[in-house]
């Protein structure tokens, strides 16, 4: 079915076909194929240098792609970003001005042509109370929720966020998180970039991995556990090679931690009966790969003992 959005739109919020984007002779996006309908929380998620960010200022037209094309809302993104239908949270290091909260928000939502009400925008950001506060004499965090004040308060359609909870402490970023799924749950679209695989799964209905610029995975986290080997099965090396566990069936990987096996299998229940009548179930373990082990599944095969 063709998306439609919150406006009977049809085609996608966001649009990455082929895209490339290269710094001397790293790819830092290397070929990107995604869509995001009207509506998704999407987590983009990868180690450092994985090109998340740079896929980020593609998507907000701060760069051009070297090759293929990107789109947001079927448009140029400085188009859509001009229309004042995207806010954006950027990890940023600028300094911050001399002003109250108050003005600063309320001067950013003065220049989009629907804003929210300038105390809303506080409100949803977990910063009321800070609205006469200098913005310069704030602590990182309270910056980072002014930064997600200022994402806010055009009433975009579309919000990007990019590692927003980087320094924030645990109740921050619960509150961060709350604020963030009540303006998705008015059928906003939302794209964040992250590290913490707990958000990701906590937050989005959809996690695209991204991987030397490529996208490895692209699912829920259920569907990201089951692409990398949904179950893993350890028993008692008892001497055993890792060579003779490989060719069970289900088995994709085999890793050896000391005395014991570790089998990460896409069918369990056949790895387990060729265990069986291999005589060796000694110790035997059935356990769901995390989305942890699955990340690191998926982003670092190299690190696999196979
Ligand atoms: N301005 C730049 N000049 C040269 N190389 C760059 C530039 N910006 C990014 N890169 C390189 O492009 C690759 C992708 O970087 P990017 O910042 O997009 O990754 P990231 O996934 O956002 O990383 P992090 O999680 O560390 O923020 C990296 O190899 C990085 O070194």
């Amino acid at each position: 079915m063709t998306p439609r959005g919150p406006r009977g739109q049809r085609g996608s919020a966001v649009s990455f076909t082929g895209a490339v984007r290269t710094y001397g002779a790293v790819r830092a996006v290397d070929g990107v194929d995604l869509e995001i309908g009207y509506g998704e929380t999407v987590a983009l998620l990868g180690r450092n240098g994985a090109g998340k960010s740079t896929a980020i200022g593609l998507l907000l037209g701060l760069y051009e792609p070297d090759a293929g094309a990107v789109e947001l809302f079927g448009a140029a993104p400085g188009q859509s970003v001009r229309a004042g239908r995207v806010g954006a949270m950027l990890q940023d290091a600028r300094p911050v001005p001399r002003v109250t909260v108050g003005e600063l928000v309320g001067f950013v939502a003065s220049r989009y042509p629907a804003p929210m009400p300038l105390a809303r925008a506080l409100e949803l950001a977990g910063i009321a109370d800070l609205a006469g506060r200098r913005v310069d004499r704030l602590s990182g965090g309270q910056v980072q929720r002014v930064r997600f004040a200022l994402a806010l308060t055009g009433d975009p359609a579309l919000l990007v966020l990019d590692e927003p909870t980087a320094a924030l402490d645990v109740e921050a970023r619960q509150a961060f998180w709350e604020s963030m799924r009540t303006y998705a749950r008015r059928g906003h679209t939302v794209l964040f970039s992250t590290h913490y695989l707990q958000e990701a799964d906590a937050y989005a209905d959809r996690i695209v991995v991204i991987d030397r610029g490529r996208i490895v995975a692209d699912g829920t986290a259920e569907e990201l556990r089951r692409a990398a080997g949904g179950n893993l099965v350890g028993v008692d090396r008892a001497g055993r090679d890792a060579d003779d566990f490989a060719p069970l069936p289900g088995v994709r990987s085999v890793e050896v931690r000391g005395d014991r096996i570790r089998l990460r299998t896409d069918d369990s229940d056949a790895t387990v009966v060729a265990l069986a009548e291999l005589g060796a179930i000694r110790g035997l373990e059935v356990t769901p790969a995390s989305l942890d082990d699955a990340f690191l599944a998926l982003t670092s095969p190299s690190l696999e003992a196979v």
